[in-house]
């Protein structure tokens, strides 16, 4: 069995809410046997088929065989799973450095090269599950958590969307955030890992920028906005000191066409990640902050 049925508080003790999401609630944990701090994510279970709330017992099987397979500096690692009557609690390791998302927020944006840095290390994570042909299908900065603040160190952290894409099999259902999802999601076409590839375009245009490419003043505009590729880097006041190798990095994910859409490996390669040339490192360099005077 997956599946530990003791009961969790007999062998871990626990503290205080670290984060939650729409059917979970992540607090840190201190294993008594060890002594050792981790994150355990609580998931309450749906109760009926007919129900909307918790989450569907083969969905939290689906996160956890996935976790169990990755094996990653950069992707979180499972250490314990529990099951109770109305729960599962996974028990995560321990990632304390905030959320790229909150990172940013008092960042605003941030110089390429230390934007490219992140960029990197999500890649190479993500490279680590569509080398498995594992797909994520909810990359956003709420899911990536730093190390710790002064490195550009992060951790993947949320598999409850992700999914193993077999040759021919066809997923459609999933729905992650408007922000971040890909024509596809909306159009409801084939999956795949090429729709990681849009939220790593996603993703990199607001460390850039601050802004997010296709927010709308509603879920609806935001859907049009991402079906008519509507985005741009006119925006001056954001975009005047960013690389043309960061635009065309960016220009290569957003994409509507996933098969066209630039690879995992294509983006670890592109001289924006790989700079090769002094010229090419230069150009990284020159996109300075525009600091706030
Ligand atoms: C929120 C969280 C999740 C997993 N590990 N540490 C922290």
């Amino acid at each position: 069995a997956m599946f530990r049925t003791e009961s969790v508080e007999e062998f871990y003790q626990i503290g205080e809410d670290i984060g939650s999401g729409q059917f979970s609630e992540v607090k840190k944990v201190t294993e008594k046997s060890t002594g050792k701090d981790y994150a355990g994510k609580f998931i309450r279970k749906r109760r009926s088929t007919a129900s909307r709330r918790g989450v569907k017992r083969e969905d939290i099987v689906r996160e956890v065989s996935i976790l169990e397979e990755l094996s990653h500096d950069n992707i979180i690692s499972l250490h314990d799973a529990f099951e109770l009557q109305k729960e599962v609690v996974l028990i995560l390791e321990l990632v304390t450095g905030g959320e790229l998302f909150h990172y940013l927020a008092e960042e605003d944006h941030v110089n390429e090269e230390v934007a490219a840095q992140f960029v990197k290390k999500i890649l190479e994570a993500l490279k680590h599950m569509h080398d498995r042909n594992i797909c994520h299908l909810d990359l956003k900065p709420e899911n990536i958590m730093l190390l710790n603040r002064n490195t550009q160190n992060i951790m993947l952290i949320d598999f409850g969307l992700s999914r193993r894409i077999k040759p021919g099999e066809d997923i459609r259902d999933i729905m992650g955030t408007a922000e971040f999802v890909a024509p596809e999601i909306i159009n409801f076409e084939p999956l795949s890992l090429n729709t990681d590839m849009w939220a790593i375009g996603v993703i990199t245009y607001i460390l850039l920028s601050g802004l997010s490419p296709f927010l709308g003043d509603d879920q609806q505009e935001t859907y049009e906005n991402v079906t008519a590729i509507n985005y741009s880097f006119e925006d001056d006041d954001f975009f005047s000191s960013t690389s043309e190798l960061a635009k065309d990095f960016i220009d290569h994910l957003l994409l509507k066409d996933p098969r066209k859409r630039a690879t995992v490996d294509q983006c670890l390669s592109h001289p924006w990640i790989m700079p090769r040339s002094k010229k090419q490192k230069v150009q990284r360099q020159t996109s300075h902050l525009k600091l706030e005077n």
